[in-house]
């Protein structure tokens, strides 16, 4: 079923993935393992942290999405990363890639690029990540973003097309794209930059959202961008309201969970902030 790029529709997804509860395999970083299965159990579904290569491809087979992290490499995983991939492949289960720290060294930039080509339905980056991942020179400096996620739309839109999957772009304004269309999300606060793992746990509950919306990837992809945003937002407010000398990142980090958890349509009919880019008109483009 195709959604629409509204509240109501974003709604409808929430509670979709409640009543589904998607277990959710990731392979994923050590620093981030902690807060990204609270996250997706707090706002409904059901994380499962199993990478070894053992076992990574036969766990698909319960699973109702993957999510591959880069964070923290090691051979041994990588064998296990190309082994569900394979799986989620053959099974036609979603995957989502997060190329954490795309272009800080040969081995993860190569690493990420064989990943990418294996068809993920998304790819999740900071800015520096998408534009390192198609091919911009310094673009990376570590795991946080030195660049603004506007400065990775266009090159995010032809990673896109080349890939031929969906590229989100995290950032002050989220990006969505699948290399025609572009979904402008207006949610979240730079506190989520102090908060470690906050985008690759974005990452995990993309993961979730599009297994249960398979037909259309790139509105769930904003929904769940919105959703994590705007969860973000509350979990700020809460702080700055009711916990006393302690708006911090650690504080914000706690509420994060509990905001994901009370999440509901009411929120969403309040806030939600998600644009499509109009493309230009061809009286325009002839005009520049
Ligand atoms: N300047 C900002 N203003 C508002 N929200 C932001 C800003 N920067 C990031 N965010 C939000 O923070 C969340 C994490 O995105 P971010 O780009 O920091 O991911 P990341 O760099 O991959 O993080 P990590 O590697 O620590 O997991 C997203 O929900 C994003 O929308
Ligand atoms: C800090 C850090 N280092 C490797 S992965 C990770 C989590 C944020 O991407
Ligand atoms: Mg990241």
């Amino acid at each position: 079923m195709k959604l629409d790029l509204d509240a109501k529709s974003a709604g409808y997804l929430l509670d979709k993935l409640r009543e589904e509860k998607p277990l959710v395999q990731c392979i994923t970083n050590y620093v981030s393992m902690d807060i990204m299965a609270n996250c997706l159990l707090a706002i409904g579904a059901s994380p499962a942290m199993v990478h070894c290569a053992e076992e990574a491809a036969d766990f698909q087979k319960i699973a109702s999405a993957l999510l591959i992290n880069v964070g923290t490499l090691s051979t041994e995983w990588v064998a296990g990363m190309k082994m569900a991939a394979g799986a989620a492949n053959i099974l036609q289960k979603p995957w989502v890639l997060d190329p954490v720290a795309a272009g800080a060294t040969p081995f993860r930039t190569e690493t990420i690029v064989y990943l990418a080509k294996l068809r993920p339905w998304v790819i999740r980056g900071n800015a520096s990540e998408i534009m390192a991942l198609a091919g911009a020179a310094g673009a990376t400096r570590g795991v946080d973003s030195t660049a603004e996620s506007s400065e990775a739309v266009e090159l995010g839109k032809q990673l896109a097309l080349d890939l031929r999957t969906i590229v989100a772009v995290s950032g002050k304004v989220d990006y969505v794209t699948d290399g025609t269309r572009v979904l402008e999300v207006h949610h979240g606060t730079p506190m989520l930059q102090k908060i470690t793992a906050t985008g690759c746990t974005l990452t995990a509950l993309i993961a979730a959202f599009v297994s249960c919306a398979q037909d259309d990837p790139l509105v769930a992809t904003a929904h769940a961008m919105a959703m994590f945003g705007l969860a973000g937002e509350i979990a700020e407010q809460v702080c700055e309201k009711e916990v006393v000398a302690a708006n911090g990142p650690g504080a914000v980090r706690v509420q994060l969970i509990d905001a994901l958890y009370t999440l509901d349509r009411s929120d969403l009919y309040t806030h939600y902030d998600v644009v499509e880019q109009m493309l230009d008109s061809p009286s325009d483009v002839s005009d520049a």
